[in-house]
């Protein structure tokens, strides 16, 4: 037998297997790494995370991203590059993190990498229904393998996408099985570069399925204006924003845009909510350019609006949900604060209470997609057909 391949049966084969989490999300702030002692499969997994940390991307390398992230037009040749570059640098930051922990790497049994999306291009994006839903991430899995000499299991929304899905949330799978509670009904909900959220009505085993959906933007609009505006990278616990006032007639129209209207599950990314758009509204209603401050407020509030109002439209007849928020949105206080006045109601807390560091949850998240694949049968997922059939995400990439 090939001796790679034996070795990942007796990884199959294990109790607990120690796997670290890998996500770059959308606000190109650094690589989140998560290291995971996962026990079990399917219903009966449980996850200790170990250690946690966010390794910042240094200015080369988030302008080298931002160059080709969700835009249109970008330079075949750098994106070429990129792929190989970023899975090296992944590589290089995990051997640095464990180092720092002193953890060996031996000791890790796998590593689970979601890469960087650089473009999403649902058929809502591309418009063309004869073509599938796409979706592309970089950070080649076999160079994170390679350099680190540790398994590796990448490239999980292609699967997601093959199967008919949008490729993403992927979240709503994993969400199911580690945080559905007996008799709480729960939102989950995780304000990253974009949001989204899952509902679990109470209940293990219940009937009625995980419903994952995005919202919206987050931070991504508010970051992409504090770069803009005041050469910082994002608004610091809200604070620009709680010295600026709302302007609502932009407001209003930028929640006209039609992804608000469209019905769940969707999903979407900065190729649609990016600056450029929210000039364009300015200008095709001629509304005056905001002072700074006061476009920073206004895209705060346009966050927590559309999350509150994609909540209020949740189908349901749960009452008392509790929501817990991830994601760096988390620490964002006047954002927090909205979303709270407009969700009378619903208990809103921070994920921490589930005993999950809330800035963790993604890494987690693609930790456990791969100790599915790994060890497990894998995850309910409705097919093209509308039909329920069981899938395993990503690609294995052994290290040698
Ligand atoms: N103290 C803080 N105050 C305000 N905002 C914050 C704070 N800390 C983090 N953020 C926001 O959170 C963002 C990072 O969030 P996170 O890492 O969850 O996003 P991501 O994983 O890149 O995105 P996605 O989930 O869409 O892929 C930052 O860019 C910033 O806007
Ligand atoms: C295509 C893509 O990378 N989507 C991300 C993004 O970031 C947040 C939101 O948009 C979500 O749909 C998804 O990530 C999370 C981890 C998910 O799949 O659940």
């Amino acid at each position: 037998m090939n001796p790679s391949i034996s070795k990942l049966s007796g990884i199959s084969g294990k109790k607990t297997r120690r796997i670290v989490g890998l996500m770059s999300g959308t606000s190109l702030d650094g690589l989140d790494i998560a290291l995971c002692d996962v026990t079990g499969s399917g219903t009966d997994t449980s996850v200790d995370l170990v250690r946690f940390d966010t390794i910042s991307y240094d200015r080369n390398t988030r302008e080298a991203l931002s160059e080709i992230t969700s835009v249109e037009q970008a330079e075949l040749e750098k994106v070429c590059i990129m792929n190989a570059r970023l899975g090296e640098l992944h590589a290089q930051m995990i051997l640095d993190t464990l180092d720092k922990w002193s953890i060996k790497p031996l000791d890790v049994d796998c590593i689970a990498s979601h890469g960087q999306t650089i473009f999403h291009a649902p058929k809502s994006k591309h418009g063309v229904n004869d073509l599938p839903n796409a979706t592309l991430q970089i950070g080649d899995g076999d160079h994170i393998a390679s350099k680190t000499g540790i398994l590796t299991i990448s490239d999980f929304r292609q699967k997601h996408t093959a199967v008919g899905g949008e490729g993403a949330p992927m979240a709503g799978l994993v969400d199911e099985i580690l945080f559905r509670h007996a008799h709480e009904n729960r939102i989950l909900l995780n304000i990253g570069g974009i949001a989204n959220l899952t509902l679990l009505p109470a209940g293990k085993g219940n009937h009625r399925p995980a419903m994952t959906t995005d919202t919206g933007p987050g931070n991504t609009l508010i970051d992409a204006a504090v770069r803009k505006y005041f050469a910082r990278n994002y608004d610091k616990d809200g604070e620009i924003a709680q010295s600026g006032k709302v302007d609502r007639t932009l407001l209003n129209k930028l929640k006209e845009h039609p992804f608000f209207k469209r019905s769940i599950p969707k999903t979407t990314g900065p190729e649609l909510f990016n600056l450029a758009w929210v000039l364009e509204i300015l200008s095709a209603n001629q509304i005056a350019i905001p002072e700074p401050e006061d476009l920073i407020a206004t895209l705060t509030r346009l966050t927590a609006e559309t999350i509150a109002e994609a909540i209020h439209n949740l189908e349901h007849d749960d009452d008392n949900i509790q929501v817990y928020v991830s994601g760096g949105g988390v620490h964002n206080k006047l954002l927090m604060k909205w979303l709270k006045e407009h969700l009378p109601g619903y208990w809103i807390q921070n994920f921490k209470k589930l005993g999950l560091d809330p800035d963790a949850k993604e890494a987690v998240l693609f930790a456990v997609l791969a100790n599915e694949t790994l060890a497990g049968e894998g995850f309910r997922l409705e097919n093209h057909s509308k039909q329920l059939q069981k899938v395993n995400f990503g690609k294995i990439s052994f290290p040698k």
